[in-house]
């Protein structure tokens, strides 16, 4: 095997070295990190780690993304390792690798969901927290399972996306990449004080779907809340809403408008931009972040790797977010984003 040299600060083992080996070159982990089984040859654990899903049996309408999580990570090979926005080294600062796929069964969703939420238990057991690479939206249910079954209480959910995703059912199924926060509320898993749609729009069933939705406890702040407050009050009614809560962050790439990321399979017009999604993001620092994922990819629409650059980056600050939490850097951190005003 070829010598692989490593960017390795703090004794965590980093990205493969972009100043020696082509980053175009190699396997494709996730921002060229270590796989999980190489930093544990080393005698080491993660704090962090990716996990990619192959998983699109739930989904209404186009197909594949299955192949989401693989793309994300090809699209993934130009992150550098210092975060300006926050002035964070995120796996300089903690140890992140690159746990590769769940083994989730395509053709039986039930057993894909009990195998997702259960390879996030194994994940998480050491105490890591987890950055999901999807797969359908299917998947948020089994992963905020096992996100509540480790904080040991519901947790708060903080939901990027177009849709609600609080149907019921879609052809009698249950399970479904437009029913899961639906099914969640119903298992308790969710602390309902603290629960948020970020970024929706577009037609609905019906006005029903508001009100359900409603009564389920959701906040809604809707992609045109998100244009004409801008992001700072948004961000700022956010962090109202959840304070300290143990959180999870659910981001599905269609919460873009299809401009910033065409690749996915239920695309809706008038979406925000990558600028304003990373920028919330960011206005997150310092919450109880347990656990994120970013769903919805699905490379056979997209072009020119849009989509799989987006969703790289939005997964690059939620580990960003993971890792100044784990180190103890954020507190405080409320409001200072780096603005550039020194340019
Ligand atoms: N993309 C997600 N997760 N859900 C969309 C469901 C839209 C529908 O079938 O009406
Ligand atoms: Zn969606
Ligand atoms: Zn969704």
């Amino acid at each position: 095997m070829l010598e692989i040299p490593r960017v390795t600060e703090n004794g965590n083992i980093g990205p493969v070295n972009s100043a020696l080996v082509p980053r175009f070159g190699g396997a494709p982990t996730y921002a060229l990190l270590p796989r999980l089984d190489e930093v544990a040859a080393a005698g080491q654990s993660a704090d962090i780690k990716v996990v990619g899903v192959p998983f699109d049996a739930g989904v209404s309408y186009r197909s594949g993304t299955r192949f989401g999580s693989g793309h994300i990570r090809q699209s993934s090979r130009l992150l550098r390792p210092y975060n300006p926005a926050t002035d964070t080294s995120p796996f300089a600062q903690v140890q992140v690798a690159d746990a590769g796929d769940m083994a989730v069964n395509p053709f039986n969703i039930h057993e894909a969901i009990e195998a997702v939420q259960q390879d996030a238990l194994d994940l998480t057991e050491d105490g890591a927290s987890l950055m999901t690479l999807g797969g359908d939206h299917t998947i948020a249910l089994p992963l905020l399972r096992a996100a509540s079954q480790r904080a040991g209480e519901p947790v708060a959910l903080l939901h990027f996306d177009a849709h609600l995703d609080t149907w019921d059912t879609y052809f009698g199924a249950e399970y479904t990449h437009g029913t899961p926060f639906r099914r969640a509320v119903e298992e308790g898993i969710l602390d309902t004080e603290a629960i948020s749609h970020v970024g929706t729009r577009g037609p609905l069933y019906g006005k029903k779907d508001l009100e359900d939705d409603r009564r389920f406890g959701f906040g809604i702040v809707t992609s045109s809340d998100v244009f004409r407050q801008g992001v700072d009050e948004v961000v700022g009614r956010l962090r109202d809403r959840i304070g300290n809560r143990p959180l999870y962050i659910s981001v599905d790439i269609d919460v873009l408008d299809p401009a910033h990321a065409p690749g996915t399979g239920t695309p809706e017009a008038g979406g925000m931009t990558s600028r304003e999604l990373l920028e919330i993001i960011r206005g997150l620092r310092g919450m109880n972040l347990v656990g994120a994922d970013v769903v919805e990819v699905s490379p056979a629409y997209d072009h020119a790797e849009l989509t799989g650059i987006a969703a790289s980056h939005v997964a690059y600050d939620l580990i960003s977010l993971m890792a100044d939490l784990r180190a103890g850097r954020a507190e405080g951190a409320e409001g200072t984003q780096q603005t550039g005003e020194t340019a």
